[in-house]
Order: structure tokens, then sequence, then C-alpha cells
């Protein structure tokens, strides 16, 4: 049998190259080819082994013909089109703690460098001058350090903060009271965190809840003389109200390690600007961090590629080979009924818990939970998976419970998600169609038969005649096809729902539009 062949398309520590080698793999690195070069040269590959720069988009993967699997030595994923990877077979993997450490100690660098603006007294100094009265920093004992996401690298900068003498409040939806005791931090609203901060460091994925979470509004409001740093994905920034707040000094300072755009153009309107700084995505990019994440993604590669082993996958549950067949319907339900609670509920998920009765109590109920807890804190998380998103619940403190019930209920088949939020609880359903075509049944106490897939729009609005046509003429005049229309109410004359499926991304201004129209309670785009 011939051996499996591995591309490393991004530089990459050789400990990589020499890990496939000996696992039994034949490796090429060959870095900085453009799109085109690498759709023509990657058919020949079983694996893909990247950092940030290869962007795996589907003409890529289009072109992937032999491609089993792709490794990312790194955390973010962004780069990678996964769902279209996964509709191709692909799986994909992460190392999501080999650069953790590295990247904290970078935020805490960026801090302490705006705090003192070395980068700009040692630009001074080394031109010539001697600017000692140029410069008045701040010290950072006793200030105030807001961290936005308490994930992996958010607790370790807040270790560190801590051992600078900083105060540090938190801001993560999936951050438990318990949980901010044992990390020593102060768990707060985000307007509570950017009144409070001296200094703001952020620690999300960019999705589309994070995406301008420091708005330009929001930057407004903040505390005056506030300090940025940004060591986690461009675009949770507004880079252009940065620029106006820098200039009107009511943010003090600001540290970009990623940008909007990468890399950001030459006139970027923040370069130049007084106490801004910024590194080219240095992150993780650490001898330590790059050996570590070299060797993992190497291992877990070779090891799928040989063993056919599956570790840190994003894409793939850990299924046995007899129970696979069978469950795959309700993994898709399971994960979809998660995603749907978290794309829905609102603000702190305290406890989650699963029922399954009939056919479906019958079932394992471990991958059912795995997939609806990835499913739901996919909004959350870049890198959480059907295998490691029970632990990452479990270290978050979410309550989760699975129930089985022996009792017959409406449907052969049901499962049954029901999540605690500060509004109470909330509970979505489902079934299996013929077997194995997974079906939404209820949605927050209103019955509604929906497949859920693709784009989708969720409209809760008053009962009265009129409302279809208006909703239809509004995404009708906006070019968007209609897929799929489901309807449910609560009483005649009471609360409606609506969900349908739409054949492209809706805009946001085109829901800003469905919230006006007369009638509409509350408008959601969903992505499954
Ligand atoms: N600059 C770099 O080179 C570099 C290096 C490594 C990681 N990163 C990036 O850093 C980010 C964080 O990595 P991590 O390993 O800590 O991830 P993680 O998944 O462990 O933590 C992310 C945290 O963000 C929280 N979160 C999600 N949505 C939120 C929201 N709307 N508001 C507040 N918090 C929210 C999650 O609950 C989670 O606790 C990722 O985007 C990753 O790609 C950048
Ligand atoms: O998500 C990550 O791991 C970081 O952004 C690091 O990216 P890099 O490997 O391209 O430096």
């Amino acid at each position: 049998m011939s051996k499996p062949k591995v591309l490393i398309s991004d530089k990459m520590d050789p400990n990589a190259a020499r890990i496939f080698e000996e696992r039994g793999c034949d490796v090429d690195v060959i870095t900085g080819e453009t799109p085109e070069e690498l759709a023509a040269r990657i058919g020949e590959y079983d694996g893909l082994a990247i950092r940030s720069s290869t962007k795996v988009t589907p003409a890529i993967l289009d072109a992937a013909t032999n491609l089993k699997v792709i490794g990312r030595a790194g955390i973010g994923v962004d780069n990678v089109d996964i769902p279209y990877a996964s509709g191709k077979g692909v799986v994909v993997m992460n190392t999501p703690f080999g650069n953790s450490i590295t990247t904290a100690e970078h935020a805490i660098a960026l801090m302490m460098a705006l705090a003192r603006q070395i980068p700009e007294a040692n630009a001074r100094t080394q031109a010539g001058e001697w600017p000692k009265s140029a410069f008045m920093g701040v010290e950072v004992t006793g200030k105030t350090l807001g961290l936005v996401g308490a994930g992996n690298i958010g607790s370790i900068v807040a270790s560190r903060a801590l051992g600078l003498r900083m105060k540090v409040v938190a801001y993560d939806p999936f951050l438990t009271e318990d949980r901010a005791v044992e990390l020593g931090v102060e768990k707060v609203d985000l307007d509570t965190l950017l009144s409070r901060a001296d200094f703001v460091s952020l620690h999300t994925p960019l999705t589309d809840q994070t995406r301008n979470i420091l708005s330009r509004e929001r930057l407004e409001n903040a505390k005056p003389g506030i300090r940025i740093v940004n060591c986690a994905r461009g675009g949770l920034v507004d880079e252009a109200a940065l620029k106006d707040l820098l200039d009107s000094g009511h943010v003090a300072g600001a540290a970009l390690d990623v940008f909007e755009t990468e890399p950001p153009a030459k006139d970027h309107p923040l370069f130049g600007t007084p106490n801004f700084i910024c590194t080219p995505h240095l992150g993780a990019s650490t001898t330590e961090a790059q050996v570590n994440v070299a060797l993992q993604v190497a291992e877990q590669m070779a090891d799928f590629l040989v063993n056919g082993g599956v570790t840190n996958a994003l894409n793939m549950p850990s299924l046995s080979a007899e129970e696979a067949p069978k469950l795959k319907p309700y993994m898709k339900l399971a994960e979809n009924l998660g995603s749907l609670v978290g794309q829905l509920a609102h603000g702190n998920l305290t406890k989650i818990s699963i029922e399954r009765e009939g056919a479906a109590a019958g079932l394992s109920g471990k991958p059912i939970e795995g997939a609806v807890l990835a499913g739901l804190m996919k909004q959350y998380s870049d890198t959480v998976n059907m295998v490691n998103a029970p632990f990452l619940a479990k270290e978050r403190g979410l309550d989760v419970r699975s129930v089985r019930h022996e009792r017959e209920g409406a449907y052969n088949t049901l499962i049954r998600v029901t999540v605690g939020t500060e509004q109470g609880d909330r509970s979505v359903a489902g079934t299996l169609f013929g077997s194995d075509a997974p079906r939404l049944v209820e949605i927050f106490g209103v019955g509604i038969e929906a497949e859920l897939a693709g784009h989708m729009l969720y409209i809760v609005n008053e009962d009265a005649p009129g409302f279809i046509g208006r909703i239809g003429t509004l995404l009708g005049q906006n070019g968007i096809n209609i897929g799929t229309f489901h309807l449910g109410r609560r009483d005649a004359g009471g609360e409606a729902v609506l969900l349908l499926s739409v054949d492209q991304p809706i805009p946001q201004d085109v829901v800003k539009q469905a919230c006006d129209l007369e009638g509409v309670k509350f408008v959601k785009p969903l992505e499954f």
C-alpha cells in the first residue's frame, strides 16, 4: 500500500515534517504558493497541514480530490471553509491549546508596551533623539483589565494580569460565577466592563455575535482613557472608529496584532496614529508554541491517515463503527437543536437538559449530548467539536442533564433540548421523519414542522391577516428567494412564529426592515 502524502503549505516548525516521515507519511513542504498554484497541486495529497496563511476555499477543496484531512497548526480555523470541507468528507483538525500561553503573553506584552509607549520611545531614541520629557506612562498595578472572552487564552491572561496586581473583570456568556471565582475575576456585562476597564483585551473568536463587538458606539461610551489590545481576530474592533477615538484622545492607546484584512493596506488609517501600535499577527509566534502546534498537528494527522484515529476534529463525531449508521441522523438533529437554542437564547446560559423519548431513548446518550453541546457552543467558540464540547461545558460550569423517558409521546422518537436563561427556560424539540430525516417540531412552546438547513429566518409576530404577504414582498423586493416556509402559533390571534429558509444569507439591512414590519416582535437570521 502506498504511503499517505501530506503537503505542508505554511511556514511550520521542521518537527512537523519529521513526525510525518517517522509515522509513515510522505511529506512535501511548499509554502507561499498562490491559490491557483495550490489548487493545481493539491489533488496529489491526502493531508494538508496549514497555519493561517493558506485559505482553504471551496475552489481548493474542489481541486483536492484525494484530500482526507486538513490539520491547522494553531487555534483559529476561520481560514478553512469547514462546512464545505465537511460536505467533501474532509476532516478538519486543529490544536486548541498549543499556542494559548504564547498568545496570552503577547497580549500582556502589548498591554505593557501601550502603558509605557515603548515602540515610539524606542524608535525616537534610536533615531538620535533623547525624548525623555515626551513620554509619561501609566502603571498597570491597581488598574482594571477587562477581558472580553475568558476561554483558554483569556483565562491565562487573567492569571498573568493578577500577578501584575491588576483587578480583572470579564465578560463571557459562558463564564459561570464559580469559574469566575476560580479564575479570580469579576464577571460583569460588557457595558459595565467598558465603563470600568483601564485596559481591555479581546479573546473571543470572530463570530456573528462578536463581529464589531467594540463598535463605535461602545467605544464612545467606554471609560475615557481606555487602552485596547486585540490579539484574537480582526473584525472584533471597528478600526475606523478606533482611529477617530485615538485622534480625539478618548481612547488613550490601542494595540492590534490582528486586522480586519490581513495584511492591512500600506496606507491603513491607523498607521502613524500616536499611541497606536501593532504587530503582524505574531500572537502565536514563539519557538515553544510553534514546536507544540507542529508536533501536535503532525501526530494527529498521521494518526488519522495511518490508523484512522481522530483527535481534535472540528467536524467529525467520535462514534463506534456499529452505532455510527443508526446514530447519524440523530446526531444531525441534536446538533441542529443545540445550534437553534444557541442562536436564539439570550444572555447567560446556566443549564441545559437533553431529553430523549421513544426510539431515541434506546440510543446511547453521550454522542447525542455531545452533538447538542457542540451545536450550542459553536456560537461561542471556533474550536468546539462533538468530542470536546461536553468538557468545555463542564469546565465552564454549564449544568448539563441527559434524561431518558420511558413514556410514549406523540412522536415515535423525539429529542427535546431545554436551556435555562435569565429570561426562564427555553425549549425546542425535533424528531426524525422516515427514520433518517431530522425535523424541528416545536420551538419555544409553539408547534412547527421544519427542516433546519442552510440560511433561515425566524420571526415572531402578531397572528393577524396580511403578515405573510408583507414578509414575502419584502424578501422578494430584495431579491431573496424563499425555499421553504413554516408557520406555527400559540393561539389564533396571539403570537405566531414563522421559520423560512432562503437561498442566500439575509443582509443586515433586510433584517432591520423585517423588524420594522407591522406586527413583528422579533427577527433573527439563523445559519445551519
Ligand atoms: N493572534 C494570534 O496569533 C492568535 C493565537 C491564538 C489564538 N488566537 C485567537 O484567539 C481567540 C481565542 O482563542 P481561545 O483559545 O481562548 O478560544 P476559546 O474558545 O477557548 O475561548 C473563546 C471564548 O470566547 C467566549 N465568547 C464567545 N462569544 C463571545 C461573546 N459574544 N462575548 C464574549 N465572549 C464570547 C467563549 O465563551 C469562550 O470562552 C480565537 O479567535 C483564536 O483564533 C489568536
Ligand atoms: O488562531 C491561531 O492559532 C493564531 O491566529 C495563530 O495563527 P498563525 O499560526 O498563523 O500564527
